[in-house]
């Protein structure tokens, strides 16, 4: 279980993230929407340790990650939202130093390693560097790293991001086997589908603050016949903005 308790950040004079509060239970998918800015990486990057926040605190399973960092990071595999990195590395010297910083032996990630290789179609390329990946390429080799050692906890900034749709599906797939063998999935996503398809509980970050927690069913149940697209736009989108389309564009309609 994880307890996001009155969670603050702010970057200089910039509330980047307002008393925050919420749980994340293990056995569900939790997905983090907001508009540009809205807060969701810096939310993410405090459950992740690489942002302390500037008050309140984060634990899990009853430990204080402030307190506790380097056993709970452990537990955790965290993808960021830009996979834009260790670029003059290969894929397959990435992975060789994710095992070693996780202090996995070579036996314990090869069987794994090479399924999720197989599994996102990148088996001709272990051997070229990660600068001449594309990004959906590069998001992937980012993704099997961050699986390689079987953490408890996923914690994946716009995952889905450039994959293609084979890859997007068969990640859909193992985010949902994951949950359902008790362990934690949180997610972050401007893909309101896959945010309907996949999530169980959701939050919905505005300009830093939280204005929606609770359960996917229960806020579709809430507006009978709408979309969480429609839904998601009437709670977080902007007011009174019929016409800036078509003030661009002009009236199709006309
Ligand atoms: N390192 C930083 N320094 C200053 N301001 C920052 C920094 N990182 C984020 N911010 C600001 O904090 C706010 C929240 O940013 P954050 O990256 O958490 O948003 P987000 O919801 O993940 O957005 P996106 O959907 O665009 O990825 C934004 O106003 C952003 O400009």
């Amino acid at each position: 279980m994880i307890d996001i308790n009155d969670l603050s950040k702010s970057y200089g004079n910039k509330e980047a993230l307002q008393h925050l509060t919420l749980q994340i239970k293990p056995g569900e998918i939790f997905g983090f929407l907001g508009h540009n800015g809205a807060g969701k990486s810096t939310t993410i990057k405090n459950l992740v340790s690489i942002i302390q926040p500037t008050s309140g605190s984060i634990t899990v399973d009853g430990l204080e990650l402030s307190e506790h960092r380097q056993e709970i990071k452990q537990k955790i595999a965290y993808v960021p939202d830009t996979p834009d990195i260790f670029l003059q590395l290969t894929a397959a010297e990435y992975w060789d130093l994710l095992a070693a910083a996780y202090d996995l032996s070579e036996s314990e990630v090869k069987a794994r390693r090479q399924k999720l290789v197989e599994l996102f179609n990148m088996g001709l390329h272990v051997d070229e560097t990660i600068a001449s990946f594309s990004h959906g390429m590069r998001q992937k080799t980012v993704l099997i790293g961050a699986l390689l050692s079987e953490p408890d906890i996923w914690i994946l900034d716009e995952p889905m991001q450039g994959l293609d749709p084979q890859a997007a599906y068969d990640l859909k797939q193992l985010m949902k086997a994951h949950a359902k063998k008790g362990k934690t999935v949180i997610f972050s996503t401007h893909n309101l589908d896959t945010a309907q398809q996949l999530c169980d509980e959701l939050a919905i970050l505005k300009t830093g603050k939280l204005i929606y927690n609770g359960s996917v069913k229960n806020l579709l149940a809430q507006y009978e016949n709408e979309s969480l697209e429609e839904i998601y736009l009437q709670m977080a989108g902007r007011q009174g903005d019929g016409h800036l389309v078509d003030d661009i564009e002009g009236d199709i309609n006309e």
